[in-house]
């Protein structure tokens, strides 16, 4: 089974993750891939710098991800123009590993991509899991995580569509509103029942 886990910035996507592999299950990680594809000498990475200028790299000729992020989570335009860059190469390498992982055996593969919804990926997957919370636990959580403002953190959620739609769209919805051990109670009785474990 492919299960697609979703969510939304700060929603608790990579803490539920992190349970998923605990149960032995392989990952294929979207940020994580994001950042692969953009590695120095990559033609997306080369992309990327004539649409933002050389201020988009490092003095180290990575991707400056901090200026790229203000920009992108600002203005809407750029960050469709980022997002057709990069977000190709992204599915690309999503595919090669999901099927790089079942080709080796893997029953059960989860694909942690957060702007699923957003990028109209639900065909990548079998199964839909959404981590979601209240939008006061989200802003409260991103603004910690990430030393944001309000302002800046409102910004990155309102970038993305609202868990309620999210939520709509799911085969099942984790509530992350509660404590760690909520969470991996309610994510154990999901995968009993869709016979994961
Ligand atoms: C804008 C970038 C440089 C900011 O990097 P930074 O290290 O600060 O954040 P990180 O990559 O860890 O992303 C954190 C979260 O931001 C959200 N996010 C990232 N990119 C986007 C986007 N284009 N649109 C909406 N939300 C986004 C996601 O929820 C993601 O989990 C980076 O997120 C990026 O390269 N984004 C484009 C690729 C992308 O869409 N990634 C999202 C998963 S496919
Ligand atoms: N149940 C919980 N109780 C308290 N803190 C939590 C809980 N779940 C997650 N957190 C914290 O909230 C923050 C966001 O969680 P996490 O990083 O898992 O979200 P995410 O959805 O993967 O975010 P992103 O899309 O930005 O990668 C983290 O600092 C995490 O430690």
């Amino acid at each position: 089974m492919i299960i697609g886990l979703t969510g939304s910035i700060a929603s608790g996507k990579s803490t539920v993750a992190n349970m998923l592999k605990e149960y032995g299950l392989p990952i294929v990680d979207a940020d994580v891939v994001a950042r692969l594809v953009v590695e120095p000498g990559t033609p997306t990475l080369q992309k990327i710098v004539e649409l933002f200028g050389e201020e988009a790299l490092t003095e180290n000729g990575a991707m400056n991800r901090q200026k790229i992020g203000a920009i992108i989570f600002n203005n809407e335009e750029k960050r469709k123009e980022l997002n057709s860059i990069i977000h190709p190469a992204i599915r690309q390498e999503m595919l090669r590993q999901r099927d790089e992982h079942v080709k080796n055996g893997a029953k059960t593969v989860v694909m942690d991509i957060p702007l699923l919804f957003e990028s109209k990926l639900q065909h990548f997957v079998e199964k839909i899991l959404v981590v979601s919370v209240s939008e006061e636990t989200q802003l409260k959580r991103l603004m910690e995580r990430n030393q944001l403002t309000e302002r800046e953190a409102k910004a990155r959620i309102e970038s993305q569509l609202p868990l309620s739609v999210k939520e709509q769209g799911a085969d099942a919805v984790i509530n992350n509103n509660g404590t760690i051990e909520q969470t991996a109670k309610q994510l154990g009785n999901i995968l009993r029942n869709w016979n994961v474990i």
